[in-house]
């Protein structure tokens, strides 16, 4: 492999792409304004944006090698200085820099001295010596995943914990980007609609095996003009099982009690031709108007937006006025990392417990929504059994008139019995965790 040249120029504008990468999301948009700036085109750009979004998926882990050799986090330091150190260690410890942009990174202390303190230069040159001999110290089986797949160490012993060696298969399914996945909507379009279109368009698809709806694109294809026109929508396989599962008929009442950006409930209202009532809550404002734009696009003419917490939604509707109630959980999402590579920094262990209290709420919530008879769906697109058989665990144990209705496919049993779990590495979808109770006493 040649050594990495890069330049002043090309370093300091993946330094203020970096940095406003903290600033502009989607990270892509700080990329662009960083890019402009410097007038990065052409090869340069190709070169530039490979080496970006490997510091985006990375950061975790450079982060960590940072604190190792400053001593604290490097989220209390000045964000330019931030910026620096974290493209010095993609570049010094990721890379193989030749020598005369190892010369390049001693020079970032001047340019930082000028966009932010003197301070800031002086240190980051009395740092990068240690940046340019770091060796990491692969002393364990997790710190080698880790370094391989490039998650946090929490994570990485949790998931061996519950597949054993099979962890290593998920962490790189992780890794591995996911075709964009559609659900046709058949309140507007037929699947041979859609179909046609993308053939027109000599794109590549798949349907789903496992729902007749769902089509996998394989090539690189943006199917704007399919959502605007209300023929499809954005939806894995896994998340389209759920409301399969749940399965309400026309003229049924149904709470979605975390509905926003509207996926499941899009889908439930196709379910029920249109017929009966959807409530449709969500806590959050900008999602609940992404969800309305949804519901608008896809002729959903059943469903009433609520912007409330799910947790007054019995206050408001009263008691077991619900044929069915879909949960479909806040979660901390661990099961969509391929669809979007930066979370697994994002989430910290420490904040599993805080969810999992309001997953608990929020299922007491829909338990009492549901009318004797109905039944609830439990989902979140999670793997940590805390959210998922825990929650139901739990549930079932405070309510002797609650029954697990067994589910039995398409996708494998969770670790409680009658449950189900969709895995990346087995399923080729986003990880998704299902439980469906009935009520008793009809
Ligand atoms: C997994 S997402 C829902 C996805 C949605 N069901 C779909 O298929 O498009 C979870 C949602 O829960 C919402 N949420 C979080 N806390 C809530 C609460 N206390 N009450 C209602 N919704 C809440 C979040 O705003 C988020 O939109």
């Amino acid at each position: 492999m040649p050594k990495l040249k890069l330049s002043d120029r090309q370093l300091y504008a993946l330094i203020e792409a970096v940095k406003l990468g903290e600033e502009i999301k989607p990270s892509q948009s700080a990329k662009r304004t960083a890019f402009a700036k410097y007038r990065i085109d052409g090869w340069e750009n190709s070169k530039l944006t490979g080496i970006f979004y490997s510091i985006q998926r990375r950061l975790g882990l450079i982060d960590e090698i940072i604190e190792e050799l400053v001593g604290v986090s490097p989220l209390i330091l000045d964000p330019w200085l931030r910026a620096t150190m974290r493209v010095a260690v993609e570049v010094a410890v990721f890379r193989d820099p030749s020598e005369k942009t190892r010369q390049h990174l001693k020079g970032l202390a001047q340019f930082l001295s000028k966009r932010t303190h003197p301070y800031a230069g002086y240190y980051y040159y009395d740092i990068l010596p240690r940046i340019l001999e770091y060796m990491p110290v692969i002393d364990s089986e997790e710190k080698r995943l880790k370094w391989d797949y490039l998650f946090p160490e929490w994570f990485i012993r949790r998931m061996k914990g519950l597949l054993g060696d099979e962890a290593e298969w998920l962490l790189k399914a992780l890794n591995e980007t996911l075709p964009t996945s559609i659900r046709v909507n058949l309140l507007k379009a037929t699947i041979e609609d859609v179909e046609g279109y993308l053939g027109r368009k000599n794109v590549r698809f798949e349907r789903s095996e496992r729902v007749s709806t769902v089509i996998r694109i394989l090539d690189p294809f943006n199917p704007e003009w399919l959502f605007n026109k209300g023929w499809a929508i954005a939806q894995e396989e896994a998340a389209a099982v759920a409301s399969l599962l749940l399965a309400p008929e026309p003229g049924e009442t149904v709470v979605d009690l975390a509905a926003a950006p509207g996926g499941k409930t899009a889908h439930m209202a196709e379910l029920m031709k249109n017929e009966g009532k959807i409530y449709a809550f969500d806590v959050d404002g900008a999602r609940i108007k992404r969800m309305r734009e949804v519901l608008k696009r896809t002729d959903v003419e059943i469903a009433e937006t609520i912007r409330a917490d799910g947790r007054k939604a019995p206050d408001m509707l009263g008691e077991g006025i619900a044929d069915r109630v879909m949960l479909d959980a806040p979660c901390t999402s661990d099961g969509t990392i391929a669809k979007n590579p930066e979370l697994r920094w994002r989430f910290r262990e420490k904040n599993i417990q805080k969810v999992v209290a309001l997953q608990r709420e929020l299922i007491e919530s829909a338990w009492r929504l549901l009318r004797p008879g109905g039944r609830m769906l439990y989902s979140t697109c999670s793997m940590l059994p805390e959210e998922n058989e825990g929650v139901v665990k739990w549930f079932l144990g405070r309510h002797d008139d609650a029954e697990l209705v067994p589910l039995n496919g398409p996708y494998d049993e969770g670790f409680l019995p009658g449950t189900m779990r969709a895995w990346p590495h087995r399923h080729g979808t986003i990880g998704f965790f299902y439980a469906l109770m009935e009520k008793k006493g009809d």
